[in-house]
């Protein structure tokens, strides 16, 4: 058996319908509530199984929510999740067209969407009649060399199946990036991880060493209701870990309050949560080599 596996972006105006698109291709319920701080990462949103494919759909946060001032290199930087996908998936609404904010996506797949896979995907389309919606895929073709396009309705599930299968087969040929048994809570622990990284932060507001990522490394579910969830907050230096753990640990403890309190109402049960500062020296490397792939952090984060 050959499996395939691959980096998925899907990129288009806020409200154009990502979150209710992603919840049909993964078909669990997976939704990030932590938009508060603008950060550049590209996160996963969810991981789909279609046939032998693996399907990882990154998001590119702040890429649409234009700062006041929003230098070239903040953008190069909020297009990285999409620059390094594998496959882009533009996501636009039907019935509103081709909006500024959709012109200004357009710009900026001239420069990363060359040389690579890009779907178009008009959503919403049980809110248009048939003459509009051919008219907009041929608009929408002719400023852009979309390698397929999709018509589909999120909500309704119309055409979802028809973009999974055909993402499942441009994702390239190689091992799956997760294990099969991960990838149910896979959102959760990235939720979990990014809630942690908030608190950080918020907390540390400038001081905050940017070289620096959360991960969850272990959830687990107890008997009596409640979850077990193990944190690890990677830091480049010894510096920094002293910047975390803060005045006699009062950092990190304020940190791990504040993030347990958010799971603990956003699970909806008691939480336990353990954090660990640990320096991580090659990190750096290790980003570079995540960041190819649409993982990590990108420069100019935080
Ligand atoms: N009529 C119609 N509405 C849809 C469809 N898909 C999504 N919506 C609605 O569009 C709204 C926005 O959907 P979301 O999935 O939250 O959009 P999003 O792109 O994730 O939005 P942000 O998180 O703000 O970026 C919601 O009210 C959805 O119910 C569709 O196919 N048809």
């Amino acid at each position: 058996m050959s499996t395939r596996a691959g980096f998925v972006a899907l990129i288009g105006e806020p409200n154009a319908g990502k979150s209710t698109l992603l919840n049909r291709m993964v078909g669990a319920k997976v939704s990030i509530v932590t938009h508060k701080v603008q950060t550049t990462r590209a996160r996963i949103r969810g991981v789909a199984m279609e046939g032998d494919s693996q399907i990882v759909f990154v998001d590119t946060p702040g890429l649409f929510q234009p700062r006041r001032r929003l230098d070239r290199a903040m953008v190069a930087a909020a297009w990285g999740g999409a620059s390094d996908a594998d496959v882009i998936v533009l996501l636009i609404e039907a019935h509103r067209g081709v909006t500024e904010g959709v012109e200004r996506i357009l710009e900026g797949l001239a420069d990363v969407g060359q040389g690579r896979r890009v779907a178009l995907a008009i959503n919403k389309i049980d809110r248009v009649e048939a003459p509009r919606l051919l008219a907009l895929v041929q608009k929408m073709n002719e400023r852009f060399t979309f390698a397929e396009t999709f018509m589909i309705s999120a909500e309704r599930g119309h055409g979802c199946d028809d973009l999974r299968r055909w993402l499942a087969a441009e994702v390239p040929e190689g091992p799956w990036l997760y294990p099969e048994d991960q990838i149910a809570d896979l959102p959760m622990r990235m939720i979990a991880a990014e809630m942690t990284r908030e608190k950080l932060t918020l907390r540390l507001h400038q001081e905050l060493p940017y070289q620096m990522t959360v991960e969850t490394e272990n959830w687990e579910e107890r008997k009596d209701g409640s979850a077990r969830i193990d944190q690890v907050i990677y830091v480049m230096r010894d510096g920094h870990k002293g910047i975390v753990l803060g005045h006699k640990g009062e950092t990190i403890k304020a940190v791990s309050k504040a993030s347990r309190e958010e799971l603990t109402e956003f699970l909806g049960r008691r939480v336990h949560l353990f954090l660990q500062v640990k320096v991580r020296p090659g990190w750096l490397e290790e980003k570079e080599r995540y960041s190819e792939m649409g993982l990590e952090f990108r420069d100019g984060d935080g």
